[in-house]
C-alpha cells in the first residue's frame, strides 16, 4: 500500500497548476490509486495535486522570499509575470526578483491599464474551437498525471497544434472589462480545477444519469422497452387492454442470415468511410491540445447507399424481408452492440490516460455504459465518429422506406399514402441536413465529452435506425388519412422547426469557427475568460437552446401524419423532450463549469433554456 506524505486536515504550501508559485492550501484528502492529494486553496478552490507539488510550511518558513500570497485569486503576481513575456509590455517585471511581494504587484496592476492583453484564438482551423484555460505561456502542468504528454506533444500527421497571440483592448473596453474579468479570474482557478478533472476519475458525485444503478436500469431497460414497444406495435389494437402483447420465443428471435445481412450492411458503411473523398478537417482540440482529423464524406456515403439500394430495387431484391424480420434485426444488431461495447471497454483499458473521456468514473459499470476512451480509433478509422452518423442514421432512411414499400404491400395501394410520404421526407431531410453539415457533429457533447460506450453504440446502432423510424412502423399497420389542408400545416410547422434548428445550429457554427466573421457582426456577445464568447443575440438570444426547440417541433410535425388514434406515434416525442430536457440540464452543467460567471450573465439574459416563457 503507497504510503502518503501529508495528513488530512494539515495546513500545506501547494503549487498553482502551471506556475512555480505555493499558496497555503488545506489537505482535504488523498487518493491511493492516482496518488493525488485534494487540497483546498483559501479562496475556496479545490484542485487535485501531486505530492511534488506540495511541500511543508516549514520548508517556506526558512527561506525568505518565493510567493506567499495566501490565495489564488489575489495572483495578479503570476499574470504580471505572464505579461511581461508579451509585447505590450516592457520588460521592467521580468527583472524583478522572485521575492517581489504580492503588495508590489497590485500596485504595478493598477499602473497597468493602458492595454490589457487577452489570449486570441488565432484563426481556427476548419471546425476546431480552441480554448484558453488562463494558464500562462509555457506552463509546466502540474494538474494531472500527464504520464504521455511529452509524447503526445510530438506532432503526428493525425494531430497539430493550437495557437494563442494577444490582442490589444482599447483602454475603454478594459474598463468594461475590468469588474466582470476580475469575477472571472476566480473561474479560471475553476476551469483549471475543470481540466484537472477532466483526467482524473470523477467522483461518485458527478455520476450522471442515476450513477451505477441509474445505468444498469438503463442498460436492461432499454433493450426490454424497444422489442416490447415493437410487439405492441405489431399488433392490430395496440390499446392497453392488449397488454403485454404475445412475447415470441427468444429462438425465434434470433436468425444468424438475418445477423449475416446486419454484418454486410455495416460493412458497406466501412468501406464507404473509408474512401478517400472529402475533405479532411480537424475537431476540436483533446485535452494535450492534439486535435485529431475528421474525413468528411458522409454525404458522399449517402448518395452511394442510394445507388446501391436503387440497384438493389431494380435487380428485385426483397426489401420486405427487413420489414418481416423486423425484430430479427433488432435482435442482431443489439447483439452487435454488446459485442461492440465490451470491444470498446476491454480497449479502453490498455488506453492512455489522456485519451480517456471526461465523462469516465473509474467505476467499471458506470464507465462500460458511458464510454471510458473518449475517440477509439483504429489507425485513423474512427469507431465513435462512424457509428454516429453511418449505419444507424442511413441505416434509419432505408428503414423507413422498407416500411413505405411494406405498406403498398400490406394495405395492397397503387402509392404510398400521404401520411407515410410526410413521415419519410420530413425524416430524410433531417438525415441529409445531418450528412450534409457532417463537420457541426465535431462540436456536439457526444464527440467533445462523451466517451465511446454501450450509450452512443446502443444509441447509434439501435435506438436510432429502430425507434427513430417507430411512426413509419406504426403506419404499414395502422393506416391514417391525412387531409391535404392538415398536411400543408404539419408541412408548415416542419418547415418552422427546421429553420430555428438550422438556423441556430448554423450560426453557432459560424460564430464558433470564425467569431469575427462579418456575417455575424450585428449579433451581440459576452465576454468570458476562456477567450470563447457566447452569443447572446439572434437564436442564441431567444432561448438558451433554440437547436433542441426546432428538433422538438420536427419531432412533432413528424408525429402529426400518424394521427390522433394512438399514442403510440408521439412515443418519440415524449421520449426526446426527456432525453433533450436531460440533455439541456447536462449541457448547463458544463457551461458553468467553464464559463463561471459570464455563463450566470447569459442565464439572466436569456432567461428560458429550451420553451420560450414556458422552460
Ligand atoms: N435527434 C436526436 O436524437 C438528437 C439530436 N440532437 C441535436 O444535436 C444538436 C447538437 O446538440 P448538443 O451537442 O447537445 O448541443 P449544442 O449544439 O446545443 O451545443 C452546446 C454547446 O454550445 C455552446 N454554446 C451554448 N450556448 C452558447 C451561446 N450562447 N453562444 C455560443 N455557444 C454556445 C457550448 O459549447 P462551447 O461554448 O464549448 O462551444 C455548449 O456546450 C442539436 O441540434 C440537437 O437538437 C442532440 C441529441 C439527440
Ligand atoms: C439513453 C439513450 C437511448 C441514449 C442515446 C441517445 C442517442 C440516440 C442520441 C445522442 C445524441 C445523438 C445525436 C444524433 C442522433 C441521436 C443520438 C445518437 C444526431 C446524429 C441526429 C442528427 C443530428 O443532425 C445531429 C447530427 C446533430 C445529431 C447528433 C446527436
Amino acid at each position: 500500500m503507497p504510503s502518503r506524505k501529508f495528513a488530512d486536515g494539515e495546513v500545506v504550501r501547494g503549487r498553482w497548476p502551471g506556475s512555480s508559485l505555493y499558496y497555503e492550501v488545506e489537505i482535504l484528502s488523498h487518493d491511493n490509486t492516482s496518488q493525488l492529494y485534494t487540497v483546498k486553496y483559501k479562496d475556496g478552490t479545490e484542485l487535485e495535486l501531486k505530492e511534488n507539488d506540495i511541500k511543508p510550511l516549514t520548508s517556506f518558513r526558512q527561506r525568505k522570499g518565493g510567493s506567499t500570497s495566501s490565495s489564488p485569486s489575489r495572483r495578479r503576481g503570476s499574470r504580471s509575470r505572464s505579461r511581461s513575456r508579451s509585447p505590450g509590455r516592457p520588460p521592467k517585471s521580468a527583472r524583478r526578483s522572485a521575492s517581489a511581494s504580492h503588495q508590489a504587484n497590485i500596485k504595478e496592476a493598477r499602473r497597468e491599464v493602458e492595454v490589457k492583453l487577452t489570449p486570441l484564438i488565432l484563426k481556427p482551423f476548419g471546425n476546431s474551437i480552441s480554448r484558453y484555460n488562463g494558464e500562462p505561456e509555457h506552463t509546466e502542468r502540474n494538474d494531472v498525471p500527464h504520464k504521455n504528454t511529452q509524447e503526445k506533444f510530438s506532432l503526428s500527421q493525425e494531430s497539430s497544434y493550437i495557437s494563442t497571440q494577444y490582442s490589444l483592448r482599447p483602454r475603454r473596453e478594459e474598463v468594461k472589462l475590468k469588474e466582470i474579468d476580475s469575477k472571472e479570474e476566480k473561474f479560471i482557478a475553476k476551469e483549471l480545477a475543470v481540466r484537472t478533472f477532466e483526467v482524473t476519475p470523477i467522483r461518485a458525485k458527478d455520476l450522471e444519469f442515476g450513477g451505477v444503478p441509474g445505468v444498469f436500469l438503463i442498460m436492461f431497460g432499454l433493450p426490454v422497452f424497444l422489442f416490447l414497444l415493437l410487439l405492441i406495435c405489431k399488433q392490430k389494437d395496440p390499446s392497453l387492454l392488449n397488454f403485454p402483447p404475445p412475447l415470441p420465443a427468444l429462438y425465434e428471435l434470433w436468425e444468424t442470415r438475418v445477423f449475416g445481412v446486419y454484418l454486410l450492411w455495416f460493412l458497406i458503411q466501412v468501406l464507404f468511410y473509408l474512401l478517400p473523398i472529402g475533405k479532411v478537417v480537424e475537431g476540436t482540440p483533446l485535452i494535450d491540445g492534439r486535435r485529431l482529423k475528421y474525413r468528411l464524406n458522409g454525404f458522399y456515403a449517402f448518395i452511394l447507399t442510394s445507388a446501391v439500394i436503387g440497384a438493389s430495387l431494380f435487380q428485385g431484391v426483397e426489401f420486405h424481408y427487413v420489414y418481416s424480420h423486423f425484430l430479427q434485426f433488432a435482435l442482431g444488431a443489439t447483439v452487435f452492440c454488446v459485442v461492440l461495447s465490451v470491444y470498446l471497454y476491454m480497449r479502453s483499458l490498455k488506453a492512455p490516460r489522456n485519451d480517456l473521456s471526461p465523462a469516465s468514473s473509474g467505476n467499471a459499470v458506470y464507465d462500460f455504459f458511458i464510454g471510458r476512451e473518449l475517440n477509439p480509433r483504429i489507425g485513423t478509422f474512427d469507431l465513435k465518429y462512424f457509428c454516429e452518423l453511418r449505419p444507424g442514421l442511413i441505416g434509419w432512411v432505408v428503414i423507413n422506406l422498407v416500411m413505405l414499400l411494406a405498406e403498398m404491400k400490406i394495405q395492397d395501394r397503387a402509392i404510398p399514402s400521404l401520411a407515410m410520404i410526410l413521415v419519410n421526407s420530413f425524416q430524410l431531410l433531417y438525415v441529409v441536413d445531418a450528412l450534409w453539415n457532417e463537420e457541426a457533429l465535431l462540436t456536439t457533447m457526444d464527440i467533445i465529452h462523451d466517451g465511446f460506450g454501450f450509450m452512443l453504440a446502443f444509441g447509434d446502432l439501435v435506438w436510432v435506425p429502430f425507434i427513430y423510424s417507430f411512426q413509419a412502423f406504426y403506419l404499414v399497420s395502422h393506416p391514417n388519412e391525412v387531409s391535404w389542408p392538415m398536411a400543408s400545416l404539419i408541412i408548415v410547422l416542419k418547415l418552422c422547426g427546421y429553420v430555428i434548428f438550422r438556423g441556430a445550429n448554423s450560426q453557432k457554427n459560424a460564430f464558433r469557427k470564425n467569431p469575427s466573421d462579418p456575417k455575424l457582426a450585428h449579433l451581440k456577445t459576452i465576454h468570458t475568460s476562456t477567450g470563447k464568447n457566447l452569443l447572446v443575440s439572434g437564436w442564441w438570444g431567444f432561448v438558451r437552446h433554440p437547436n433542441y426547440l426546432g428538433d422538438l417541433i420536427m419531432a412533432l410535425a413528424w408525429s402529426l401524419p400518424c394521427g390522433f388514434n394512438h399514442i403510440l406515434p408521439y412515443f418519440y416525442v415524449i421520449y426526446f423532450t426527456m432525453l433533450l430536457v436531460h440533455r439541456e440540464a447536462r449541457d448547463e452543467y458544463h457551461c458553468k463549469k467553464k464559463y463561471g460567471v459570464a455563463w450566470e450573465k447569459y442565464c439572466q439574459r436569456v432567461p428560458y433554456r429550451i420553451f420560450p416563457y414556458i422552460y
